[in-house]
């Protein structure tokens, strides 16, 4: 898969999604399907998406002990998403057992990604709430590391970290990255943030948008000016 947009669907139900991408008409962008969707829709979402055409990313940021993240991979897998995520925070044990509930009997499976630290996270509550006082890009390469050794496909990080996430993991290990905001865009709750453009000169992979495209007044055209941003 090559460089993409992916478009964060964080929306309540099935009917205000798939009117969101009604609007792109002709056009199929990467999905993601977070949380708030998946809960509010339930995993039919993630057919109807799928068999309009679209790739999805499953954005449900699992993490608790491997026996129960391996059964509730096991469960997805059979969803035939294109990326799953997780939380690298769950230790490589649970990643491995992550990927092992994730491989379908074929051996085919979704690429699987882990939540290094959440882009909404800075270095002052990083040391205040979790009480981890190093520098956050250590954390991010730290926890990057142990996803590559649990063998998985990539990461999700700050476009800030994206370089360094490939000088340290490898060039093909994937950095798929939120965080991301238009120079004359809201910030919101997201604190180490880049621009479309300036993802691209750092190598980011894939870049996740959500409310510069979702609450856009044209959000077609806040999409292609990612587009152009991102990929050019
Ligand atoms: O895993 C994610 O997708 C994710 C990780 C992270 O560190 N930060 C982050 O913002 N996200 C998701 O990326 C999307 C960003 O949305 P906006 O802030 O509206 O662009 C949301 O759906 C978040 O759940």
């Amino acid at each position: 898969m090559g460089k993409d947009v992916i478009v964060a669907c964080d929306f309540p139900n099935a009917e205000q999604t798939l009117a969101f991408l009604d609007k792109f008409q002709g056009r199929k962008p990467f999905v993601k399907i977070g949380m708030e969707l998946f809960y509010g829709a339930g995993p039919d979402i993630v057919r109807q998406i799928k068999a309009r055409g679209h790739k999805i990313f499953l954005d449900l940021k699992l993490h608790d002990i491997p026996n129960t993240v391996k059964k509730a991979m096991m469960v997805l897998r059979d969803l035939d998403v294109d990326i799953c995520n997780l939380h690298a925070a769950g230790t490589i044990r649970m990643m491995e057992a992550a990927l092992e509930g994730l491989t379908r009997p074929d051996g085919s499976r979704p690429l699987l990604i882990a939540v290094t630290q959440l882009t909404s996270t800075d270095q002052e509550s990083l040391e205040k709430d979790l009480l981890i006082e190093r520098p956050i890009d250590e954390v991010v390469m730290h926890y990057a590391l142990n996803a590559r050794k649990a063998g998985l496909d990539g990461v999700v990080c700050s476009p800030l970290e994206a370089g360094k996430v490939h000088d340290v993991c490898g060039a093909d290990f994937l950095t798929v990255t939120p965080g991301v905001r238009f120079a004359d865009g809201d910030v919101g709750d997201q604190k180490r943030v880049m621009t479309p453009a300036e993802a691209k000169k750092v190598g980011s992979d894939y870049i996740v948008v959500g409310r510069p495209i979702t609450a856009a007044e044209d959000p077609v055209a806040a999409y292609e000016r990612c587009v152009s941003e991102f990929i050019g």
